[in-house]
């Protein structure tokens, strides 16, 4: 008789979305009470956090009545998790995926009672954000490990940092950029130069400057990706969106880019680089909103590179990102041994802030 193989729980951490329209302010409400996003005194938080959510609910309503009232990353991460778990059916262990959304359900306190239920050998916490972030990924996890101490879940669990340069996440994304950028080629005039814009989502200034690691990674991003387009002389930009407070952001944004285009007379090519699913600001923002811009300004064309979702080839770069995991690789981006990885980064050689540009290191 062959021993059964050892149980590994895979926790997709994702932000979540509203699932319908009176969801919008209390999902609002979770998003801006997280202290990861809304950095002020704690006695203030509540307050403050409530009345900006208050503030933006009608917006957001809005926004979310374009796509059916509701965000549909619930259901694209869960076949993401389905995917996940096939991709791996032939593994040395038994993989079940589970979600954990931020700031709307299923959450982490849920998550973590369903994965202790199911008794693993062991925890795995997938980020499904490439670039890590103290505002997305951090935050994930914070929250995952006070959910799993309330749950009495104690299983070994290895945390998985990001991975915006992995040779098959960038290898993915470029096949995709590239099925976009031929049809987009076809649909143009010959005359009508294109450019590539990656779109991530943007993040306060102060944040960055605090040693968040996320905007250098991004542009690892684009640069992995645009090596493996191998595209010559490829006009190709990287810019921010979703500014959704009054503070600085980080730039240009993708207003601004928009803009350059139309005086450039170039059409344009928008990758987002930073979410692997659709939702509302890949559905809306950039294929309503800017698409409007772009046309009101007189940009010769606008197309757009669909997210990652279930793509074969992303699923398969995360299931090989689990293997390597599990074996213990410890050339990957991982938190495991080294709890400062997200300010330091330890011997990550992902993200090493010795490597980073010195404008971009912690103050
Ligand atoms: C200060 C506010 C915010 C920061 C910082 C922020 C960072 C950040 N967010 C994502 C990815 C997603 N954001 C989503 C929704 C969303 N984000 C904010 C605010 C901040 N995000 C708001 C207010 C909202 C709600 C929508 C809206 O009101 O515009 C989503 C999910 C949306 C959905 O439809 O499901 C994702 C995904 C990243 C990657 C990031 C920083 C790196
Ligand atoms: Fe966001
Ligand atoms: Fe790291």
């Amino acid at each position: 008789m062959t021993a059964p193989r050892p149980r590994l729980a895979v926790v997709l951490l994702n932000l979540g979305g509203p699932d319908a329209p009176e969801a919008v302010r209390p999902f609002l409400v979770n998003l801006f009470t997280d202290p990861a996003i809304l950095r002020v005194p704690g006695f203030v938080r509540p307050w403050l956090g409530r009345l900006i959510a208050w503030r933006r609910t009608k917006a957001a309503q809005a926004n979310y009545a374009f796509i059916g009232g509701r965000s549909p990353l619930l259901e694209l991460t869960e076949a993401q998790g389905r995917a996940l778990e096939r991709a791996l059916a032939g593994a040395d262990f038994e993989a079940r995926c589970f979600v954990a959304m931020r700031y709307w359900h299923p959450m982490s306190d849920a998550a973590a009672r369903a994965v202790k239920d199911w008794a693993p050998d062991q925890v795995l916490l997938l980020p499904l954000y490439p670039q890590y972030s103290s505002t997305t990924t951090g935050s994930s996890v914070a929250e995952w490990n006070a959910a799993a101490r309330r749950a009495g879940l104690d299983v070994p669990t290895r945390e998985l940092c990001c991975y915006h340069s992995d040779p098959d996440f960038a290898q993915a994304t470029a096949a995709a950029v590239r099925r976009a950028h031929d049809e987009a080629r076809a649909a143009l005039p010959a005359d009508v130069p294109l450019r590539l814009l990656f779109s991530a989502h943007g993040l306060p200034e102060s944040i960055i400057k605090a040693g968040d690691p996320y905007q250098w990674q991004v542009e690892r991003s684009v640069a992995a990706v645009v090596e493996r387009l191998g595209i010559d002389g490829l006009d190709h930009a990287i810019c921010y969106q979703s500014r959704v407070t009054p503070q600085v952001w980080i730039g240009p944004s993708t207003e601004a880019e928009i803009a350059r285009a139309a005086v450039d007379k170039v059409a344009l090519l928008v990758c987002p680089i930073a979410f692997v699913s659709e939702h509302s600001e890949t559905l809306v923002e950039l294929d309503i909103e800017y698409r409007e811009v772009a046309q009101h300004l007189g940009v010769p064309g606008y197309f757009r590179v669909p997210a990652q979702n279930s793509d074969p080839a992303f699923i398969a770069a995360l299931a090989r990102l689990v293997r390597a995991a599990e074996a213990g690789d410890r050339t990957l981006c991982s938190f495991a041994g080294a709890r400062q990885c997200p300010k330091r980064h330890g011997d990550c050689p992902h993200g090493r802030q010795d490597a980073m540009p010195r404008a971009r290191q912690a103050a």
